[in-house]
């Protein structure tokens, strides 16, 4: 054997092959792992452990894919047959229009590239960021490090919520269950052991294997990685998965919807006007049918906006980007939208809320209330009862067995490193440690007692309790957790250094103080212990091994400790902008019902003296109505489960509400996945929920949360902004060549030397202003700041339209605007026509109107940045937008004044005159639309005073469901809560 392993034990079974004899083939020592040096070794030779499902996509075919869109082929095969009528006609100079407009199809594909490469490189640091990691045994310490770096021959450790990285035999398994849905179809976890089979069985039996792509549903396990990529089980059916394809959001099916209508309409819009040219005009020559054809295929591609949904994936890949920069880490774009529209938050409390710095305050038990000063994790502090400090040792048996036993049946750790004392660990767990070494003797007496065993904490079960034996080998059951709970376990009471039955009135008494704790904010945990016989060693008469739930009874119940959580200090104002949104906040805890009233009080999720909260136990009681109306009314759910969160978002989605919901543990990714928004907790949260989630939240802040709403509710009134800047151009541009050429006649746009109506637009210099000068404001307007103040209006409903009739409206009228002016300019400009007086040339005319156009449309750009504000509000505020205008500008006279572009784009200089003109006739664009926002703020004012669609409902709403609630008034109220 070398020391790179015996390669073939990845070809013989190892669910048949001892652990050992696995991890000696592979030449790994289970107790310490490979070697970095080995892992860097190893992972050269066996590459990345990925599913390379999906096929990389070529430059060619890239490339060539820019060149698929209908128009552009229509365009394409236009170009092709003015080259042919070129050649037919004598191939006298150069196909102008041919080449022109061969360029700017080419340019065009360029900036298509180049947006599409940068929206992949934001998902793909996005995919960076949200990457699964595992935890891993190397050079004797534990490591997390990113599951595409696991080798074969690493040791996997495995935990509760964990995804399992790579395919492996187990070395040891402890309760280990493992969801294998995703490999075996089976929904129910399987039991995992070391032990080796016998017989070769089915994937889905070899418990003493785990896979790649499963994940821990309880317990805990170590593994030594047999099979990395794209040799695992998961590896041979990732064909079936193309897992990184992304599904079309909502908005760019929209959008994709909008093309489609426009590409029909303009299609028509392009016959008509081609037919009209043909009548009116005639055609006499292959150029004069090469002139028309284009100019009908030139509106047809000037009316589509077909470089939308490029722009589109930009700025939703750039916002992801921003929401990444601020904690909230988006995994879809599809997502952005969602949290745009969300009208529901539904928050864990511990961490999200408040900061998770836990400091236990104050201890109560039969004898009395203890108070314990100190801040933080040193631990530095000293007891106090009634306010007169404790000598040392003076403490009560009760408080000490509660700080004692707390500190045992624990899994934290406390150390100081450079004189700052750092946790390990839970931190509920961690504050009992703190609380022992800031007393005298506790942590001494401790020492005796070494863990035998342990029942673990569960989020459903509220407690956990630890099995110790003591150095006279006697045996102990130390328990803690939530003290309606445990009490539930105990029958008896330390009093003093008595132990008595816990009656009636003990009972009531233990509950008034956890009450009176729960009341003044406190977290609530209960300390209990038993001599337990039955696990001293078996000459001592003991006969059991592994402690489960059945040895947590017949308890003796110590006390309770009061432990301090503090708000995050930015979840207030987070809170209320999240109502003045429209944005429900609901808490959802595991803690007991008062300290989350209290809290939720404390932060403004309702209103102070008029908090309810609901348990878990009170929600099993509720049929499906009842429960449906609680969740209406009540804002605070407690002591509840995992299950509950289910049961609540299917509850709040059936009233058509958009919900987001976070959680940390491995039971609650059922709940994030029926969310519409999923967000797990970076720093606290399992991989199992991160996977689960359509977010992760870098800082576990409640703040990021709302945050990402407004980041959603801006991205998604920025694609509005260009959507309706993109649809006002190019309305313009169509309604300017429909109008100009149909009416003519009226308009007497003709030219009096050659009796033939004058074209406002030329072919290349409709594909001029669509794909050169508009590309620039409308991807400026994907990264606009917030111009209206979007969390002043209540939630968007999901499938809402991006375009509503307002919008079509100002798309009209700018429309109509444009084409108005620009037709008004050529006339001016002309002889005869409506406006005599004109002495310039069609040329020249027909520059000044082209120019006036593109100066409008820039213009245009600041008007389509809100529906009701004006367009000077925040004028300089994005200087990606006065630089898109700038560079519009300068564009627009280089093509009038360079002789090269004049050649290629049919245009003719123009004097001072002409300029001022267009530049003051542009303005129009922004002054029509000022009145018509004002006539719309008007009646927004008028609808708001008569009170309809008023952008605080939703605050207020809340508010208002509370206080029903706790006047009890109405039949909203449902009757089994009082
Ligand atoms: N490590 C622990 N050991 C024993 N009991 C615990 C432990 N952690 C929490 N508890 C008890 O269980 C209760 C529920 O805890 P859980 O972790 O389910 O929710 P939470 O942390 O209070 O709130 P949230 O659901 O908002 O995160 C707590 O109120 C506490 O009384």
């Amino acid at each position: 054997m070398t020391d790179q392993g015996d390669p073939s034990i990845t070809r013989s079974d190892p669910s048949l092959t001892d652990a050992d004899e696995v991890a000696r083939a592979l030449a790994v020592d289970p107790a310490t792992g490979l070697t970095t040096a080995e892992v860097a070794r190893r992972l050269a030779e066996h590459g990345p452990n990925e599913l390379r499902s999906t096929r990389t996509n070529p430059l060619w075919r890239r490339i060539l894919a820019q060149f698929t869109d209908p128009l552009i082929i229509l365009l394409l095969v236009a170009v092709v047959i003015s080259v042919v009528a070129w050649i037919v006609e004598g191939a006298h100079g150069w196909p102008i229009d041919a080449v022109v407009i061969g360029a700017i199809i080419i340019l065009n594909a360029v900036l298509g590239l180049v947006q599409e490469a940068r929206a992949e490189q934001a998902v793909a640091a996005l995919s960076v960021m949200t990457r699964a990691q595992s935890t891993v045994l190397r050079d004797g310490e534990l490591h997390t490090v990113a599951s595409a770096e696991l080798v074969p021959g690493d040791i996997l450790v495995l935990g509760e919520g964990d995804q399992v990285g790579a395919d492996g035999r187990l070395l040891r398994a402890s309760a280990l269950r493992i969801a294998e849905a995703s490999l075996t179809g089976e929904s129910e976890a399987v039991e995992k052991s070391a032990a080796t089979l016998t017989a070769q069985v089915p994937l889905g039996d070899r418990l003493d294997m785990v896979y790649k792509g499963t994940a821990v549903a309880r317990g805990t396990g170590r593994a030594v990685v047999t099979e990395t990529g794209m040799t695992t089980e998961m590896g041979a059916i990732a064909t079936m998965l193309d897992e990184t394809r992304e599904e079309p959001t909502p908005l760019q099916q929209e959008v994709s919807r909008i093309g489609r209508v426009l590409g029909r309409v303009v299609i028509v819009i392009a016959l008509v006007v081609m037919l009209a040219l043909a009548l009116i005009e005639g055609i006499n020559s292959p150029s004069d049918f090469v002139t028309i054809l284009l100019l009908g295929v030139s509106l047809a591609v000037a009316a589509v906006p077909e470089g939308l949904p490029a722009i589109l994936s930009v700025v939703l890949a750039l916002g992801v980007q921003r929401m990444a920069k601020r904690n909230a880490v988006v995994k879809q774009l599809s997502s952005v939208e969602t949290l745009g529209s969300a009208s529901v938050i539904c928050t864990d409390k511990t961490g999200t809320l408040t900061t998770n710095q836990m400091t236990i305050e104050r201890i109560v038990t039969a004898s009395g209330t203890v108070d314990l000063s100190g801040a933080g994790y040193a631990p530095i502090g000293r007891a106090a009862v009634d306010g007169r400090p404790l000598e040392p040792g003076a403490l009560r048996t009760e408080a000490q067995i509660v700080l004692g036993a707390g500190a045992l049946a624990n899994d934290a750790q406390l150390a100081e490193h450079d004189g700052v004392w750092e946790i390990e660990g839970d931190p509920t767990e961690a504050a009992f440690l703190v609380a022992a070494h800031k007393l005298a003797g506790i942590v001494e007496a401790t020492a005796q007692y070494g863990r035998i065993g342990d029942v673990p904490f569960t989020s459903e079960r509220k407690m956990m309790s630890t099995v110790h034996r003591r150095a006279d080998g006697s045996t102990v059951v130390l328990s803690k957790g939530a003290p309606d709970v445990l009490l539930e376990r105990c029958t008896r009471v330390r009093v003093g250094d008595d132990v008595v039955p816990l009656d009636g009135a003990r009972r009531a008494a233990a509950l008034a103080d956890i009450e009176a704790l729960s009341q003044a904010a406190y977290r609530t945990l209960g300390v209990a212990y038993r001599e337990a016989p039955e696990f001293g060693s078996l000459d001592q008469g003991g006969d059991v091994a592994d402690p489960d739930e059945s040895h947590e009874r017949d308890l003796v119940y110590a006390g309770a400790v009061g432990i301090i959580d503090p708000p995050r200090p930015e979840v207030p104002p987070a809170i209320a902008e999240a109502h003045r949104a429209g944005v429900r906040v609901i808490m959802i805890t595991g803690d007991h019902p008062a300290t989350a009233a209290r809290i939720a009080a404390d932060l403004g999720i309702v209103e102070p003296g008029r908090a309810t909260a609901l348990t878990g136990t009170q929600l099993d009681q509720l049929d499906d109505a009842a429960f449906a109306q609680a969740v209406r009314d009540i804002s605070v759910f407690a002591r509840v489960a995992p299950e509950h969160k289910l049961r609540i978002v299917d509850a709040l989605q059936a009233d058509r509400l958009v919900v987001a919901m976070t959680g940390d543990g491995v039971n609650d990714a059922p709940a994030l996945k029926s969310a519409d928004i999923g967000i797990a907790m970076g720093i606290t949260g399992t991989e199992v929920t991160k996977e689960a989630a359509n977010m992760v939240l870098a800082d576990d802040d409640f703040a990021t949360i709302v945050e990402a709403v407004r980041e959603g509710r801006v991205i998604f009134d920025n694609i509005r902004k260009f959507l309706r800047y993109l649809l006002y151009s190019n309305t313009g541009e169509v309604l300017t060549v429909f109008f100009g050429v149909v009416f003519a006649g009226v308009l007497g746009l003709s030219d009096a030397s050659t009796d033939s109506i004058v074209l406002p637009l030329l072919a290349t210099q409709i594909l001029w202003i669509n794909l050169v000068t508009d590309s620039a404001p409308a991807l400026a307007m994907g990264v606009d700041p917030e111009i209206d103040d979007v969390m002043a209006r209540p939630p968007r409903g999901l499938h809402e339209r991006a375009i509503d009739g307002r919008m079509w409206a100002g798309i009209v009228t700018t429309g109509v605007t444009l084409a108005v002016i620009t037709l008004l300019t050529i006339d001016v400009f002309l002889a005869g026509g409506v406006i005599p007086g004109g002495t310039d040339s069609v040329d020249v005319a027909r520059t000044a109107g082209f120019t006036t156009l593109v100066f409008a449309q820039l213009a245009a750009a600041f008007v389509a940045r809100s529906a009701t504000s004006s367009a000077f509000h925040g004028l300089f505020s994005n200087r990606w937008l006065v630089g898109a205008f700038v560079l519009g500008v300068v564009l627009q006279v280089l093509v009038v004044s360079w002789p090269p572009l004049q050649v290629a784009f049919g245009t003719a200089s123009l004097d001072w005159q002409h300029w001022v003109w267009c530049a003051v006739a542009a303005t129009a664009v922004i002054w029509v639309d000022e009145i018509r926002k004002a006539f719309v703020r008007a009646s927004d004012r008028r609808r708001a005073a008569s009170g309809g669609g008023n952008a605080r409902g939703g605050g207020t709403g809340v508010r208002d469901a509370g206080r029903a609630l706790a006047d009890g008034d109405g039949p909203r109220h449902p009757s089994s809560i009082a």
